[in-house]
């Protein structure tokens, strides 16, 4: 396809590569992508009341809108977290357009267009990273990224006083893979040999980030991206992250194609299901270092 060519020429992944990038020929169609976005801006600048038969603090909902965020169990300090959060279930978009916000009237039509073509993307890369991986490109298929796809519309309001608040605190996002539209305002930070790092928004471009069950998938071949999110005090900002996720039952485990019996290639992480993973990351508050060491083997050393 002459598309997955042109993708894979600006994106495919070296072994080891850095865990966050951008994706740009991809695809998905500039009235797609600003379609959307408009839909859900329209959405946040709803009046309160509208909005607030969404809220939920229920993590099961299939569609909720929540504020702020849980505080990050590294922060010593009193940060307050300055975000609206709309939090939905969006792929396969027949089973689950029902739960979507009716109002404003193109949400649910623009919505089902969009997550139809990042969900497409998605696989897309995901192929290319397994044949970058020296795996079969249909390795992520099936039980690994079958589960209901995940989407947070994050909404960032102006803040009187950044320094005294995140967007959203340091974390790695959970699952195999995040696509993420940022618009175009500043605020994506990513973590790059201790420091932050700002990721320059790019108009309809993509950014890719690698999750914690990719990271262990791939016995820690390619690492997540911790990434977090600051505030301005001059205009709101508005993202779009897809989120691919397993089947909750399933197995996961390092890929047997990355582990051997050498002492470099030896199973870095024991094997756990999708629920166990949700469970692990609530306990930690998205922390790369702190939830990967729940699932760490310790191999002993031979003398
Ligand atoms: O707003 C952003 O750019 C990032 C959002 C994010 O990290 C998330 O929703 O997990
Ligand atoms: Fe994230």
């Amino acid at each position: 396809m002459a598309a997955d060519r042109s993708l894979a020429r600006s994106w495919r992944p070296a072994r080891s590569m850095a865990s966050s990038r951008h994706a740009v020929n991809h695809g998905v169609g500039e009235d797609v992508i600003q379609g959307f976005r408009e839909a859900a801006a329209e959405f946040f600048r709803m009046p309160a009341e509208a909005k607030l038969k969404h809220y939920s603090n229920e993590h099961n909902k299939h569609c909720r809108v929540f504020s702020g965020s849980v505080t990050s169990h590294t922060d010593t300090n009193d940060i307050r977290y300055w975000r609206d959060c709309l939090k939905l279930r969006c792929y396969p978009v027949d089973k689950l357009m029902d739960h979507w916000p009716s109002q404003p009237e193109t949400f649910r039509e623009r919505l089902a267009k969009y997550a139809v073509a990042v969900q497409e993307l998605a696989q897309r890369l995901l192929r290319l990273i397994a044949e970058g991986l020296g795996l079969d490109s249909q390795f992520f298929e099936g039980d690994l990224t079958g589960g209901e796809t995940m989407m947070n519309v994050n909404y960032y309001p102006r803040c009187p006083d950044p320094s005294l608040t995140l967007g959203i605190r340091p974390h790695s996002d959970r699952y195999i893979l995040t696509v993420l539209s940022q618009g175009d305002v500043t605020g994506l930070q990513v973590k790059h040999k201790g420091r932050w790092i700002g990721v320059q928004p790019m108009r309809n471009a993509f950014v890719v980030n690698f999750g914690l069950q990719l990271e262990m998938v791939t016995n820690g071949v390619l690492t997540s991206v911790e990434h977090r999110v600051v505030t301005n005090s001059a205009k709101a900002r508005m993202s779009v992250a897809t989120l691919i996720r397993p089947n909750m039952g399933c197995r996961i485990r390092p890929a047997p194609m990355m582990v051997n019996g050498e002492t470099n290639h030896r199973p870095k992480y024991r094997d756990f299901t999708g629920s166990e993973l949700i469970e692990a990351y609530e306990a930690t508050a998205g922390n790369r270092e702190a939830l990967l060491a729940l699932f760490r083997i310790h191999h002993t050393k031979l003398l």
